[in-house]
């Protein structure tokens, strides 16, 4: 089943909780949280009073993506503040079998994040504890970047070790340069979970913009083989 997951990086922060209602209105899956250091990422943004204070505004899934070093230290706070999924990015987690289960512990589906330049392989061992493998197709920072296409093959590889492992639930994610024409082959090469800030955000009609996606998702998925 396809998601989009509308990121809210590129929303008006100053309207925030009226953008979030608007995108569920409009048929958001989930709504995405970027949550950038300054040190992961040459960029800060949100911390675990914003996901508490977004928590009582929508009834969608809130999806967490940790930009962070040491999130071992942070996760607690984002799954009390309401976090349904967390994830971090595998070149911060030196323990990261610790990191997934620390995760868990505190009642949140757990996903781990692979820079463009990070292979698939590196997942192996802990595909069978992932809830969500997340592949950014830009380098991680900022919102509004291009689409690497090189990542596709790695989609395909990933969906690929999840298949063969029979583990076809877990989802795959990509997030970065998202819009109808990427969505398309992203999904082709197997991603279920499209995450779009622009390409929604940026848009006036947020409704043809999460549909225009989600369209072009399912064609590109029913062309897998
Ligand atoms: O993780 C991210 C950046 O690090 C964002 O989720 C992503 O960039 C979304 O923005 P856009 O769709 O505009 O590329
Ligand atoms: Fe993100």
């Amino acid at each position: 089943m396809i998601k989009i997951a509308p990121s809210i990086l590129s929303s008006d922060f100053g309207r925030l909780a009226d953008e979030i209602k608007e995108v569920e209105a409009a048929g958001a899956d989930w709504i995405h949280i970027d949550v950038m250091d300054g040190r992961f990422v040459p960029n800060i943004t949100i911390g675990p009073l914003i996901v508490e204070a977004v928590r009582p505004q929508t009834g969608l899934p809130l999806d967490v993506h940790l930009m962070i070093e040491e999130p071992d230290r942070y996760i607690p706070a984002f799954a009390r503040a309401g976090a349904d999924w967390i994830s971090v990015h595998q070149e911060a987690c030196p323990h990261l079998d610790r990191t997934i289960h620390l995760i868990k512990e505190h009642g949140a589906r757990a996903g781990v994040v692979l820079n463009p330049a990070t292979p698939a392989e590196v997942l192996k061992p802990i595909l069978p504890e992932l809830d969500l493998v997340l592949l950014m197709t830009v380098n991680p920072g900022f919102g509004g970047q291009a689409f690497i296409p090189r990542v596709l093959k790695k989609v395909e590889s990933i969906r690929r070790l999840l298949d063969q492992e029979g583990l076809s639930d877990v989802e795959v994610q990509v997030d970065g340069g998202i819009n109808p024409e990427t969505a398309k082959t992203a999904a082709r090469a197997g991603a279920s979970v499209f995450v779009a800030g622009s390409a929604v955000f940026g848009k006036e009609d947020r409704e043809k913009a999460i549909r225009s996606i989600r369209s072009a998702a399912e064609t590109g998925a029913a062309r897998r083989r």
